[in-house]
């Protein structure tokens, strides 16, 4: 992370500390209620520049036997980290993830992640996460990364008519 950085502020429209986040989209992978197949991650805003995240480990993620996959992890801490943007500003996307798996995470437990942003350089945030199973004192991974914020309209012109939601956004786009 570089030594110069910016000043952090909360942004007043963003979710209250206890709060639910707004998902990215209702189709989002991680955290859309209406993703077929996805991990249906909970997210709460928590104090200062935090959120934290649960999310049932269900057969369907197993890796090794009885234990999650190492990329349904990843995606949950991308997921989750992927939050902390919106607490200060406009969105952003991931450009690095980094995972440091520490132990092994049964299938039939609640995952919970804990994120934080560390830092903000212009567009880049700088973001960390741990995950435990009920003992923060515990942990079972850990992760970090980097965010870019964007301007959503320009970002996803290209592919929103791919999206399962791609009729809302156009709506939502055309509104006045
Ligand atoms: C994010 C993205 C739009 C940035 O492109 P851009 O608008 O042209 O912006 P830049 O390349 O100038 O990057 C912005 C800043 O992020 C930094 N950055 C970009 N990629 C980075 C990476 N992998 N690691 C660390 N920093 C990175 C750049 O160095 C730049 O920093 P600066 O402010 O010090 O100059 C583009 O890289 C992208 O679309 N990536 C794919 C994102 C994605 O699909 N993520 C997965 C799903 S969320
Ligand atoms: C064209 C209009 C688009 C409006 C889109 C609003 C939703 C913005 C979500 C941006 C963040 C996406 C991050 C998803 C998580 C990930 O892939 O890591």
């Amino acid at each position: 992370m570089p030594d110069e950085l910016d000043e952090l502020v909360r942004h007043p429209k963003t979710s209250k500390p206890g709060e639910p986040m707004r998902s990215h989209n209702k189709s989002c992978f991680g955290c859309g209620v209406d993703s077929p197949r996805g991990l249906h991650l909970t997210v709460h805003a928590g104090e200062g520049f935090t959120v934290d995240a649960r999310m049932p480990v269900e057969q369907w993620m197993e890796g090794g036997p009885g234990v999650i996959h190492g990329g349904i992890l990843s995606s949950a801490f991308d997921d989750v980290m992927g939050m902390l943007p919106r607490l200060i500003g406009p969105p952003g996307v991931t450009v690095h993830l980094q995972v440091d798996f520490l132990a092994p995470i049964p299938v039939g437990k609640t995952l919970h992640i804990e994120a934080s942003i560390l830092g903000k350089q212009r567009r880049k945030i700088y973001a960390e996460a741990v995950a435990h199973l009920g003992d923060p004192d515990r942990p079972v991974a850990r992760a970090n990364g980097v965010f870019v914020t964007v301007d959503v309209r320009e970002h996803f012109a290209d592919h929103v008519e791919n999206s399962a939601k791609a009729q809302e956004y156009k709506d939502r786009m055309h509104r006045p």
